[in-house]
C-alpha cells in the first residue's frame, strides 16, 4: 500500500464535507480521518457513509479511560470497519492492552481488525509545556520515545506523534510499526495551534508511515489542489 494522507474531516456540517470530498478524484484511494467534532455529531452514520463510498477511515476519538471502559468502547467501534483508530499513550499499558482486546473482540468474522495507535504527546504540545505544565521531566523527544515503546510493549500497532520525532526512534522498532503523523504544514503555511511541525516532504524524509492534513486542504481555496499538492510532497521521491 502506498504511504497514506489522511485528511483530517475536521467540519461543523456534513455538506460541507462532501462539497471537499466530491471535488477529489474518484479513481484515487482517498484516506479520511473522522475526529471527535463529525463523530459527536452524526455519530456512526458518518463513519458508514464514507465507508459506503469507499473511503479508508482512521476513526481518531482518542479513548482515554480505566481499561474496562476502553475495552467495552473499543468493541463497539471495531464494528464500523474502519482502518485505524487511537487511544491516548499516557493512559497506561493496561488501558492500552484493553483497547486491543476490545478491538479483537468486536471485528466481525472475516474483518481486518482496526489497527491501534497510541498518541503519545499532542502535536500541539511543546517543549516548555510539556515541563511546565504537564510537569514531565524528560525532554520531548525522550517522552515521546518512552511512550511509543510503552505501547508497542502493549500491542498498539503504532503511535501518534509529529514528524520531529520519528527518525530518532524508528530503528528501535519492527518495521511494520507505524508512526502516523499530524502537524504537517506545507512551506510557507501558518503553524496554527500546533506546535511540532514539519512539511510533508521532511515527513517522509523522516520516516512517517502517514500523514494527517487537516487545514491545509480543508480550508483552503481550492482544496483539490491543495491535496494534490501536499500529496505530491509527501510521495515524491
Ligand atoms: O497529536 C495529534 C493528534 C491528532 N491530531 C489531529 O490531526 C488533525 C490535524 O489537523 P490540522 O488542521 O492539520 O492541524 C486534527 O484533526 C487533530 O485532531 C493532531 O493534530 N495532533
Amino acid at each position: 500500500m502506498t504511504k497514506p494522507l489522511f485528511i483530517a474531516l475536521d467540519f461543523d456540517k456534513k455538506a460541507d464535507m462532501w462539497a471537499l470530498l466530491k471535488q477529489l478524484d474518484p479513481s484515487q484511494e482517498i484516506h479520511v480521518k473522522v475526529g471527535m467534532e463529525m463523530f459527536y455529531q452524526y455519530g456512526s452514520e458518518i463513519v458508514r457513509e464514507l465507508s459506503d463510498k469507499g473511503f479508508k477511515i482512521f476513526l481518531d476519538l482518542k479513548l482515554h479511560d480505566i481499561p474496562n471502559t476502553v475495552k467495552r468502547s473499543a468493541k463497539q467501534l471495531a464494528k464500523l470497519g474502519v482502518y485505524c483508530t487511537t487511544v491516548h499513550a499516557l493512559g497506561g499499558k493496561e488501558m492500552i492492552k484493553a483497547a486491543k482486546e476490545g478491538l479483537i473482540a468486536g471485528t466481525p468474522a472475516g474483518k481486518p481488525v482496526p489497527k491501534l495507535l497510541a498518541v503519545t504527546e499532542l502535536t500541539s504540545i511543546s517543549e516548555e509545556v510539556l515541563k511546565d505544565e504537564q510537569h514531565c521531566s524528560l525532554p520531548l523527544k525522550d517522552e515521546v520515545k518512552a511512550l511509543a515503546h510503552q505501547a508497542q510493549e502493549a500491542g498498539a500497532d503504532g503511535i501518534i506523534c509529529s514528524p520531529l520525532e520519528v527518525a530518532g526512534m524508528k530503528a528501535e522498532f519492527p518495521d511494520d510499526f507505524m508512526f502516523v503523523t499530524p502537524g504537517i504544514r506545507p512551506k510557507n503555511y501558518q503553524k496554527d495551534d500546533q506546535a511540532r511541525v514539519t512539511t510533508p516532504a521532511q515527513a517522509r524524509k523522516n520516516g512517517s508511515s502517514a500523514i494527517v492534513v487537516g487545514r491545509p486542504i480543508t480550508q483552503a481555496a481550492d482544496p483539490a489542489k491543495a491535496y494534490q499538492e501536499i500529496l505530491q510532497d509527501w510521495r515524491e521521491n
